[in-house]
């Protein structure tokens, strides 16, 4: 018998960063299939998924705020950057047979339909792949943030970081190399350390919820079905 997934509904949150590849900015074409690829390993194995999606290959609000733009108009920017990614990655899932719905966090009809919950949760025992875009819908938070809150409105089991680096380490190790890999690490633990995997609010969100999160390599072949599978890959941050 085939090994069963260790859960039923999961929010993954695709780095928009990875999706870049080896390109300085924007999407890869090459990578963004490669990733869909993954996904739908765990679609195909009767997982529930829905995905937040990032917007750091395009744009994220720090950079507009540095530069001497409104915050929170850069922060608007941000959010129409996850837009994109997400017709995107919607583009890749259809061509590779899965069904995915888009659902915006700003008001954006032509284009994508609202994010309204009850419909969320109809599409997903469907078995269709929801991808939540704009992130909260509010300047000044992350799409880690929308992850945690989405993760927690739809009942997922666990919310799944799939990034450039493969869990979470004593400092950021693609500027400190001798920072060392935890296999597991409590909120309060994370937090107190100030660990720059995910923006506080994020991490504060998931700790009230008990919603566990996954760190792991969306860089690494089978790393997210073997997360799924219950399997040791990457960080848990537990409660
Ligand atoms: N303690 C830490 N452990 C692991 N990574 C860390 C740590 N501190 C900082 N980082 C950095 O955090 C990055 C991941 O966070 P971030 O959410 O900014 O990127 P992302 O997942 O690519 O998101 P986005 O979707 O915004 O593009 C890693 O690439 C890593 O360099
Ligand atoms: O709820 C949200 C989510 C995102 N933003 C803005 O979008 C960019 C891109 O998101 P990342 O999480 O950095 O990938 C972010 O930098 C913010 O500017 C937002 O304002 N609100």
């Amino acid at each position: 018998m085939p090994a069963q997934p260790a859960n039923k509904r999961i929010l993954l949150k695709l780095s928009g960063e990875a999706l870049m590849g080896d390109d300085a900015f924007g999407i890869n074409r090459a990578t963004i299939v490669r990733m869909v690829g993954e996904v739908a390993e765990v679609v195909n194995m009767g997982v529930q998924v829905a995905v937040v999606i990032g917007g750091g290959n395009i744009f994220r609000g720090v950079a507009g705020g540095s530069v001497g733009m409104d915050r929170a108009t850069a922060d608007y920017m941000g959010m129409l950057a996850t837009v994109m990614n997400a017709l995107a990655l919607s583009d890749a899932m259809t061509k590779q047979g899965l069904v995915p719905r888009v659902m915006s966090a700003i008001a954006i009809e032509q284009v994508v339909e609202p994010y309204v919950r009850p419909k969320a949760l109809q599409y997903l025992e469907e078995g269709k792949v929801v991808i939540f875009a704009a992130g909260t819908g509010n300047p000044f938070f992350t799409t880690d943030t929308a992850a945690a809150l989405r993760g927690a409105e739809i009942g997922a089991e666990m919310v799944l970081k799939a990034t450039k680096v493969d869990g979470v380490y004593s400092a950021d190790p693609q500027k400190d190399p001798s920072a060392e890999r935890y296999t597991r690490i409590s909120f309060d633990e994370a937090m107190s350390r100030n660990l720059g995997i995910m923006d506080a609010t994020a991490f504060a969100l998931c700790r009230d919820q008990k919603l566990p999160i996954k760190v792991f390599s969306i860089f690494k072949h089978g790393a997210l079905k073997r997360v799924v599978l219950g399997e040791d890959e990457g960080t848990l941050v537990y409660a």
